[in-house]
């Protein structure tokens, strides 16, 4: 028997981008599309009139519970934020923390159109009931930090992202999958990355780590290794199809092949990497080689924003700017990115309207006045459109907004906790 929800009367975006007259039928059950077309009927309905049917957005790349710490530090690069500011914080984070800073996010998430997001944190199993009530689709890790730790601490830190992976995958009905997420290869002693990558190998869990994001951690494995940082971790083990890295910011021509022969994926993350001035990604390179390019906004302390429409918008402008080419990373490339791209990246079966993927989506609606008229629609989602404009977001079938208002999470009740818990935690870093 089906359980059908009929998403009708509005405009669908396809997965060559382009835009047609349709409706969406969905299971309920196995959460799958079952048709686009003119579809008659429905057990439930939702009016998608005067707008537009898109995948919804997948952010490849945060840290959850950061949104704790937005504004808390702002206007510094990268090493200096994380040293003196945002570490010393976060060594304060108990798990009722984490998840009232989830919570959040996962909130803004659905008001902005997105379905699905990967996550490298801590207090992870927090993460999980988080999203398992949220409703949303993840892919979760547990970060490692091996510096500054001594042996037995290191090893302790390693474990728990194994087992947060073996534990977790497949939770929330299968919304939760799960990776080995090693910080970045500065930050991870090469014993450990070596020993449990060989192990998560071993188990098919995939890794997420930060590659290159920054000059001053490209330098350090350039002069210890004398070698490219990719290269280090392609001789490591940590560069497959399955495998997705955060930034790629400073990657040479040898670096992108590499990452093209190995299908690494790579997550553009445009305002963080502005934020702390970290450099330009070189996404037109990227795509033109063939490597998969997803988008994420990183934590809300860099960004300062979970909106994957400002990404895009962002992703578009920075690729611009850093080529002098205005028609590099073009609006298809980074709706593309925020779609299919970070679902491929993420390994989601998402982020494409078409029938038996799953019914990740969102609706926008156009009759506002920044977004008409609509000469092209692609267009206005790329470079004039912003969360607040999303209608309807839906994941796995379920509705988890209808008409701006969210049905999973009581949105006042989670912006209460979060500020409170957010007060007591900087209170408590001094
Ligand atoms: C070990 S959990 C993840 C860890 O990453 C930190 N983080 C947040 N933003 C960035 C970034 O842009 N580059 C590197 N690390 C980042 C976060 O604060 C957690 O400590
Ligand atoms: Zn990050």
């Amino acid at each position: 028997m089906t359980d059908t929800l009929r998403i009708g009367g509005g405009h669908v975006l396809r997965p060559d981008m382009s835009v047609e007259e349709a409706d969406v039928l969905v299971d309920r059950v196995s959460g799958e599309i079952l048709e686009v077309g003119d579809v008659p009927g429905g057990d439930a309905t939702l009016d998608a009139s005067g707008g537009l049917v898109m995948p919804g957005l997948v952010n490849a790349h945060t840290h959850t519970a950061m949104t704790l710490l937005r504004g808390y530090a702002d206007d510094k690069p990268l090493e200096t934020w994380l040293r003196e500011d945002i570490w010393p914080a976060e060594g304060e984070l108990t798990p009722e923390d984490v998840r009232a800073g989830t919570d959040l996010a996962l909130l803004e998430m659905i008001e902005s159109g997105t379905t699905g997001f990967a996550d490298m944190y801590f207090h992870m199993p927090e993460v999980v009931d988080a999203v398992d009530e949220a409703g949303l689709r993840a892919r979760i890790g547990h970060g490692v930090v091996t510096v500054g730790k001594d042996e037995d601490e290191a090893r302790a830190d390693n474990e728990e992202s194994l087992e947060v992976a073996r534990e977790y995958d497949g939770a929330a009905e299968g919304r939760v999958s799960t990776a080995y997420t090693p910080h970045s290869l500065t930050t991870v002693g090469e014993e450990f990355l070596v020993e449990f990558t060989e192990e998560a190998r071993d188990e098919g869990i995939p890794l997420h780590f930060h590659a290159n994001e920054t000059e001053d951690e490209v330098d350090p494995i350039l002069a210890q290794e004398d070698q490219r940082p990719l290269a280090y971790a392609d001789d490591l083990g940590m560069l497959t199809d399955e495998d997705w890295v955060a930034h790629g910011v400073h990657v040479d021509d040898t670096e992108i092949d590499l990452l093209a022969e190995r299908g690494t994926a790579v997550v553009h993350c445009p305002a963080s990497n502005m934020k702390l001035a970290s450099g330009a990604a070189p996404v037109q390179d990227l795509l033109d080689a063939g490597v998969t390019v997803g988008l994420g906004t990183d934590g809300a302390a860099s960004n300062n924003d979970l909106d994957m429409f400002d990404e895009m918008r962002d992703a578009a402008m920075l690729g611009k700017l850093s080529t002098g080419d205005a028609s590099a990373v073009p609006a298809e490339a980074v709706v593309e990115m925020a779609t299919a791209g970070s679902a491929d990246a993420l390994g989601f079966d998402a982020g494409r309207i078409e029938e038996g993927r799953k019914a990740d989506l969102a609706v926008v609606d156009f009759e506002t006045a920044r977004l008409t008229p609509v000469h092209d629609y692609v267009s206005h989602l790329a470079y004039a459109a912003s969360g607040a404009d999303v209608r309807h977001t839906v994941c796995d079938g379920q509705v988890l907004m209808r008409d701006g208002e969210v049905q999973t999470l009581d949105a006042e009740a989670v912006r209460e906790r979060a500020a409170d818990h957010a007060e007591r935690v900087t209170e408590r870093a001094g």
